[in-house]
C-alpha cells in the first residue's frame, strides 16, 4: 500500500438519471484534476426518488450506472466505488447494490446492502426500504488493492451495525467505505458519531461520500461526506453542499495508529 489521495463525493441525487450521472461526472472531474486516485460517490448517486420510480427504471438504472462506473474509471484512471444502485433481483424487487471498479474498467467487488432501512423517523418520514429492496445475503468483501490497501465496503444503515465492519476489519480491511444517504434527522446525531466509532474500533480509514440537501417531496439529507483516519479524526468535511471531500491516506499513519492502539490485537470474540 502506498499514500494516495482518496475523495468522498457529495451529490443531491435526483429522479433524473442522466442529470445524476452528468453531475457525478463533473465531480470526479474535481477530484481527479486535486489528485484523487480512489474516489467513492454516495448511495443513490444515479438515482434519488419515489419507490415506484426506482422499481419501474430498475433495469435501465443499473444497466447505465454499471456502464458509467465502469467507462469513467477507464476514461481518468481511477479506482471508483457506486455507492448504492438498484439492480433487478426478480419478485419486482432489486438489491441495493455497491460496485468497485478498477482503472481498466473490470469490477473488483460488489456487495449488496444486508440491513435494510424500514424505520419511522420521529420526524414523519417513513422509510421501508424493504418494499421495494431485497436484503443481500452476504457480508461485504473487502478487496485487497497492492496499491490502495485493503478495501472494505458497506452502504449507509450498515454502519449501525458494528458487527459488519468488525467482519471486515478481521478480513485484513484497512480502509473502510460507507456510502451514504442518510436523513437529515437522524444525520445531525448520529452520522459523525457513528463514523468515528467505526473508524476508531477497527483502526482504520473510513471514507463516506454523502447524499445532501433536498432530492424530491419530503426527502432531506445530512451531507457531510467525510475522511475519517484510523485515530477518529476527520480529514475532510464535505459540508451541506456538493462538492468534494479529499484527505491523503498513509500506511504510515494506519500503522502509527494500530501501534499505538493495537485493540485489533486485543480482541477476545
Ligand atoms: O432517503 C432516501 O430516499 C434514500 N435513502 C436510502 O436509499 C437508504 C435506504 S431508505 N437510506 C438509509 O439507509 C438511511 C439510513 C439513515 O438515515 C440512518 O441510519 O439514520
Amino acid at each position: 500500500m502506498k499514500s494516495y489521495t482518496a475523495a468522498a463525493i457529495q451529490m443531491t441525487s435526483l429522479p433524473d438519471l442522466q442529470k445524476n450521472l452528468s453531475e457525478a461526472r463533473d465531480l470526479i472531474e474535481l477530484a481527479i484534476r486535486q489528485g484523487a486516485e480512489l474516489i467513492g460517490l454516495p448511495e443513490n448517486f444515479s438515482f434519488m426518488g419515489e419507490e415506484e420510480d426506482k422499481l419501474m427504471q430498475g433495469s435501465e438504472i443499473a444497466e447505465e450506472t454499471e456502464k458509467f462506473l465502469k467507462t469513467t474509471a477507464q476514461r481518468f484512471q481511477v479506482t471508483l466505488l457506486g455507492g448504492g444502485f438498484p439492480v433487478p433481483k426478480g419478485e419486482g424487487k432489486v438489491c441495493n447494490t455497491a460496485l468497485l471498479v478498477d482503472p481498466t474498467g473490470q469490477e473488483l467487488a460488489r456487495y449488496e446492502k444486508v440491513h435494510l432501512f424500514d424505520v419511522n423517523v420521529p420526524d414523519g418520514n417513513t422509510y421501508c426500504e424493504s418494499a421495494t429492496v431485497k436484503a443481500g445475503t452476504d457480508f461485504p468483501p473487502v478487496y485487497n488493492s497492492p496499491e490502495l490497501g485493503q478495501l472494505g465496503l458497506s452502504v449507509c444503515y450498515d454502519v449501525r451495525f458494528p458487527e459488519l465492519y468488525r467482519h471486515l476489519s478481521k478480513q485484513g480491511a484497512e480502509v473502510l467505505f460507507v456510502p451514504a444517504a442518510f436523513t437529515a434527522y437522524t444525520g445531525k446525531d448520529h452520522w459523525e458519531v457513528l463514523l468515528k466509532a467505526r473508524a476508531i474500533e477497527n483502526t482504520c480509514y473510513v471514507i463516506a461520500p454523502a447524499q445532501t440537501g433536498c432530492h424530491y417531496g419530503r426527502r432531506h439529507t445530512h451531507g457531510h461526506a467525510m475522511i475519517i483516519d484510523p485515530w477518529g479524526m476527520i480529514l475532510a468535511d464535505g459540508g451541506d453542499q456538493p462538492g468534494v471531500a479529499l484527505a491523503d491516506i498513509e500506511p504510515t499513519r494506519l500503522q502509527q495508529v494500530r501501534r499505538q492502539m493495537p485493540s485489533l490485537k486485543h480482541r477476545v470474540f
